[in-house]
């Protein structure tokens, strides 16, 4: 079996190239840049006021000065400025050519047309032209665009923008015990859980998802999803993926000419992840258990997706205390539910004492997961530890 590592290589291994694609701005939160946006003009574009005030000399202070005119936002005040002279102004206004400071207001006597300035304060009150950003900046940040990143790209005048297409997934689920949401199980049956934690994991991560209609357990409803699969650039099964009479995905994945680049990984839980490429998509291949499918995804769908969109594929991985004593480790790195609470410089991780992979109220409650590498020896409580957040 392959290590973790090595299993994360040859997953992003399988993304190609991001492909471009353009779209208005307004549409822009959480896609990749994948061209740098350039500013089309300079920010603030003149000295602008900070304040509501009096713009004036520092050198004129403390007056009396008489009040010459008014600045607001939007309306520029365009007379001239001679020495021993105010303007009344507004935040935003620009500040005009002569006058290096502006006065809040509450610190001015004003009295009729002339105001007095006893203690004018530190700050000069005044924006740079400039000071935010040039024109012709380039903006690309090595991450999904946030709100404010929306906020800058319109101030910097960018309109339409250069991202890379969503990775199409194809979530194929399947196995004769399934029934979706909201049906009535006949005795044996569950309810299919995890297609949609895959799909949403997906698309948290960029991707547009398409879950299929579950599968059931022959060669031919597996076909069947396959072929509707077509055109996407990912496709993600779940379950299946083991040694049962029943576990048929890589066989029918094989019979498609899949090449695979792994099948099972030193990995605890998520053992037997499959990856590799069936035609022009990539394929993941996650192990059926709920716990281990996310585990699994989290791992590796989502770095891939990532990778597919040209950004850092992640996860981040963190550090915190461990809370209390643990025996050692077997031969498989793994992947504890664990509770973070407050601690000093790091935060305390404590690990559930139930590992079921099968548990999804347990994953619920957990708010990350506990790294420990395979053959890790026994630890003590206080020692440092890496954990993923979920
Ligand atoms: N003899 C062995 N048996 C198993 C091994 C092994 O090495 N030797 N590995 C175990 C491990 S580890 C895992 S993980 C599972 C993975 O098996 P599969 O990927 O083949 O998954 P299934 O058998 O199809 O299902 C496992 C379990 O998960 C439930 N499941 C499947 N899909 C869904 C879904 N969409 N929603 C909710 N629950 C789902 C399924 O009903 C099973 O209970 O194999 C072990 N066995
Ligand atoms: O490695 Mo399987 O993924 O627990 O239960």
């Amino acid at each position: 079996m392959i290590s973790v590592e090595e299993a994360r290589s040859r997953v992003l291994a399988l993304a190609r190239p991001p492909e471009p694609e353009e779209i208005a701005l307004e549409q822009a939160l959480g896609r990749a840049l994948i061209a740098p946006a350039m500013a089309r003009l300079t920010q603030p574009p003149f000295d602008a006021a900070a304040m509501d005030g009096y713009a004036l000399r520092s050198a004129d202070l403390p007056g009396p000065l008489p009040v010459i005119g008014t600045a607001a936002a939007g309306q520029p005040y365009e007379g001239g400025t001679p020495p021993g002279s105010a303007i009344r102004i507004f935040t935003g206004a620009p500040v005009p050519a002569g006058y290096d400071r502006v006065v809040m207001q509450e610190l001015v006597q004003r009295d009729g047309d002339r105001i007095t300035v006893a203690e004018p304060g530190h700050s000069h009150n005044i924006r740079a032209k400039g000071n935010d950003f040039a024109q012709g900046s380039a903006f690309q940040p090595q991450r999904p665009l946030r709100p404010a990143d929306l906020a800058l790209l319109a101030a910097m005048n960018v309109p339409r923008l250069t991202v890379a297409r969503r990775p199409r997934v194809a979530v194929l689920a399947g196995g004769d015990e399934l029934v979706p949401p909201g049906s009535t199980p006949a005795p044996g049956q569950i309810i299919s859980s995890n297609d949609l934690a895959i799909a949403a994991l997906a698309r948290e991560a960029g991707a547009e998802p398409l879950v299929l209609p579950l599968a059931r357990d022959t060669e031919e409803s597996l076909r069947d999803r396959f072929a509707q699969a077509q055109g996407c650039d990912l496709i993600v099964t779940i379950g299946g993926a083991s040694v049962g009479d029943h576990d048929l995905i890589g066989k029918v994945a094989a019979d498609l000419g899949m090449e695979r680049a792994f099948y099972k990984l030193a990995m605890r839980p998520g053992k037997p992840l499959m990856a590799g490429r069936i035609g022009a998509a990539a394929m993941l291949g996650l192990p059926g258990n709920p716990v281990s499918a996310v585990v699994c995804a989290k791992l590796f769908m989502q770095p891939l997706i990532r990778a597919m969109q040209g950004l850092p594929p992640g996860p981040a991985i963190l550090q915190a205390v461990l809370a209390r004593d643990l025996a050692p480790e077997g031969d498989r790195q793994h992947y504890l539910r664990a509770r973070l609470a407050a601690g000093d410089a790091l935060p305390l991780i404590e690990p559930f004492d139930d590992q079921d992979s099968a548990r999804l109220w347990v994953l619920a409650e957990a708010d990350a997961l506990l790294v420990r590498p395979a053959h890790d020896p026994a630890r003590k409580a206080g020692e440092r530890m890496s954990y993923l957040p979920l």
